[in-house]
């Protein structure tokens, strides 16, 4: 089936919003596909650092970007065959990802790979540009959000439950650097579409979060 006519759920939204985590379960729950988009940013950011290519080079970083030699499998995330999965989730990674992600040569680099990932029966892709770039013809569009101050407190407690120092005040000061970054950009900036459901989970938990998503694609698919 050609990649255009496979269903996608797009989910987007700020940092620690819990896009990762929902998206994953609602793909669970139908059988679908999952793409991290993220990671592919990180995935450059790392791949440039290793290389010696500064995160401003942008012809550099493109040309990293086109070229990575890189494998999901499962959990696992092998860049050159070598397993990066916790090494891609650094703050700093995070930083350059989001640095590498305003350069529009590298965004187009990555934009086929991420639509790859559209094979039947069907994806849920999360990221800041799903609905509007990626798969911009997907049946349901979700804009996942909460309070800058509960996706502080969320990812605090998901890094000491890793087992890594936290700093609420340093974490809070990322997040909104991220997302003014994020936001600000002039390519593809993470903006809610007049397309897409809002899902504030600030007072929500994660199941309530995917009930409602698998409702509304249920919704969706009854029209
Ligand atoms: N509705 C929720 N209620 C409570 N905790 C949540 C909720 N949604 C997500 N979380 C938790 O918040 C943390 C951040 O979630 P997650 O990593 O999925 O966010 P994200 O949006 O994918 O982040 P990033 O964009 O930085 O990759 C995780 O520990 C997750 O379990
Ligand atoms: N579709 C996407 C996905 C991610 N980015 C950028 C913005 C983020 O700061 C960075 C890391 O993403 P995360 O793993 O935190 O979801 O990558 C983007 O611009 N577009």
């Amino acid at each position: 089936m050609h990649s255009l006519l496979v269903p996608v759920i797009a989910v987007d939204g700020p940092s620690a919003s819990g896009k990762g985590t929902v998206a994953q379960r609602v793909a669970a729950a139908l059988g679908f596909h999952y793409l991290d988009s993220g990671a592919l940013y990180r995935l450059a950011a790392l791949a440039a650092a290793r290389a010696g290519v500064p995160w401003d080079d942008e012809n550099g970083v493109a040309n990293v970007a086109q070229t990575l030699d890189v494998k999901f499998d499962g959990e696992h995330i092998l860049l050159c065959d070598s397993e990066v999965s916790t090494a891609i989730r650094t703050e700093s990674i995070g930083v350059g990802a989001s640095k590498v992600a305003a350069l529009p040569q590298v965004r187009a680099a990555l934009l086929e790979r991420q639509r790859a990932f559209a094979q039947v029966p069907g994806l849920v892709a999360d990221g800041r540009d799903m609905g509007s770039v990626v798969f911009p013809q997907a049946p349901l569009k979700v804009f996942l959000t909460a309070s800058a101050g509960v996706r502080a407190e969320r990812r605090y407690k998901q890094l000491l439950a890793r087992g890594e120092e936290a700093d609420l005040t340093a974490i809070t000061a990322d997040l909104h650097a991220r997302d003014e970054r994020d936001r600000a950009r002039s390519v593809a900036p993470l903006k809610q579409l007049p397309d897409a459901h809002l899902l504030d989970t600030s007072a929500m938990d994660i199941e309530a979060a995917v009930q409602q998503i698998l409702g509304w694609w249920q919704a969706a698919n009854r029209r």
